[in-house]
């Protein structure tokens, strides 16, 4: 694994630095243990004089958002807390308006900043109104859930959902900072924890072949913490950082980071992003195995590589198939009209992820809508 770390040479091994290189928009990921009561440190060296924006959930911020501001206080940054409630139902334009009156109230000016302490849903929304309010602010992301830490907080990707779809509505906007506490972690629920584990897999199955056999080998140690946790957290970012460098703005290959979204995201519409039934992550697990099989079905993909990505997701407790979903099945109709609704689609075609193997994934143009949706009545009656 030597060659794919991101770990700084001398560097203790729970201490990571990974650089998103976006020439002078560039930006480090601090990755480690205890990192909140350094939090103002770090931000007044790099912004100093700033003063910020707390934007947190109900449930972030009961649990970490004091720790945080006690280490703003003793840096000498001013802030103020926007709390907002937790759920993918944040993500919305009544969610927008609350920051950005917030952060408008509060006077803080455009050379201030929005942070972000809280999972995806608060990263999204809160460097979205970081993007929007005042024609963009200053951004800082602090992760708090494993899937923020390993792709929400990075690549500048902020928006809301609308009621045709998820984030229809949104902007590129890249933090200057992303502080990724891995202590904060021990506080999230399995579930949310196997949620965000999809999008670790995800960059193996994209074009990590090797990662993904060492997550394979490891995957019990991962979800214990220690190590192995900052481990694949760190080589997560570092394949992302990678992608978004060389396509910031979704042009070509940075596409890839969809493998299992087109489909995962007609699923979370379906369930009315009702967080008790799928979260974001789920929807990915889901999307992710279909993908696999409907390349398997085109004669793509090998069935014994759909055969191992299947037993690694539920080995972790995630979820493969649309009936894994709680409740009514959806229509093949519903699926395809909120796929429809996909930002890929181009002169009206629709655009997937699909994969001739484990780290062998490509983007497929034109594909045909009716065979999807053979797929999909396939997938509904088995
Ligand atoms: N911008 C991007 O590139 C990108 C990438 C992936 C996902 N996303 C988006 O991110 C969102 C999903 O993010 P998520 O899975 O973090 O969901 P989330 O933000 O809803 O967090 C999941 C749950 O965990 C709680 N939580 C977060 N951190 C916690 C902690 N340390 N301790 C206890 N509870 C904690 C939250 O309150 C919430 O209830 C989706 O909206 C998805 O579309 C965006
Ligand atoms: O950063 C990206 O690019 C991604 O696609 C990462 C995804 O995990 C993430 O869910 C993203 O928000 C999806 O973007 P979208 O453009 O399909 O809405
Ligand atoms: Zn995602």
């Amino acid at each position: 694994m030597n060659e794919m770390s991101a770990k700084p040479a001398g560097a203790p091994l729970e201490r990571r630095i990974v650089r998103v290189d976006l020439a002078d928009r560039s930006y480090n990921i601090l990755i480690h243990q205890g990192l909140i009561d350094e939090a103002g440190a770090e931000i007044a060296a790099r912004m100093p004089g700033v003063r910020l924006a707390v934007v947190s959930d109900e449930t972030v911020a009961g649990l970490h958002l004091e720790r945080l501001s006690l280490s703003l206080k003793a840096a000498g940054i001013e802030h103020v807390p926007v709390i907002v409630p937790a759920g993918e139902g944040t993500k919305s334009y009544d969610g927008l308006i609350r920051v950005v009156e917030a952060v408008i109230e509060a006077r803080l000016e455009r050379g201030d900043a929005v942070l972000a302490l809280g999972g995806g849903v608060v990263g999204d929304l809160a460097g979205f109104a970081a993007a929007v309010t005042r024609r963009g602010m200053g951004f800082i992301q602090m992760p708090t859930s494993l899937l923020a830490q390993v792709d929400s907080s990075v690549g500048g990707k902020t928006g809301i959902n609308s009621p045709q779809g998820k984030n229809l509505v949104g902007a590129f906007h890249q933090p200057a900072l992303v502080l990724a506490d891995t202590a904060l972690l021990d506080t999230l629920s399995p579930r949310e924890f196997a949620a965000g584990y999809a999008e670790v897999v995800k960059y193996g199955l994209i074009d990590r072949p090797d990662f993904f056999e060492w997550l394979d080998a490891n995957r019990q140690s991962v979800f214990a913490g220690g190590t192995a946790r900052t481990e694949a957290i760190a080589l997560s970012c570092e394949a992302k950082a990678a992608v978004v460098a060389a396509d910031e703005h979704e042009g070509g290959v940075r596409a890839l980071l969809n493998l299992g979204h087109t489909f995962g995201h007609a699923l979370e519409k379906f369930a009315a992003y009702d967080t008790a039934r799928l979260v974001h992550g789920e929807g990915v697990a889901i999307g992710m195995a279909l993908a696999h099989r409907y390349s398997a079905t085109e004669g793509l993909c090998p069935e014994g590589d759909v055969a191992r990505v299947e037993a690694h997701l539920k080995a972790c407790g995630l979820p493969t198939r649309i009936q894994d979903i709680p409740g009514n099945a959806p229509s093949v109709e519903a699926l395809m009209q909120a796929i429809s609704q996909d930002k890929k689609v181009a002169r009206g075609k629709l655009t997937f992820i699909l994969t001739r193997g484990i780290g062998r994934a490509f983007i497929a143009r034109d594909v045909d809508a009716g065979h999807i949706a053979n797929f999909l009545s396939t997938e509904l009656a088995a």
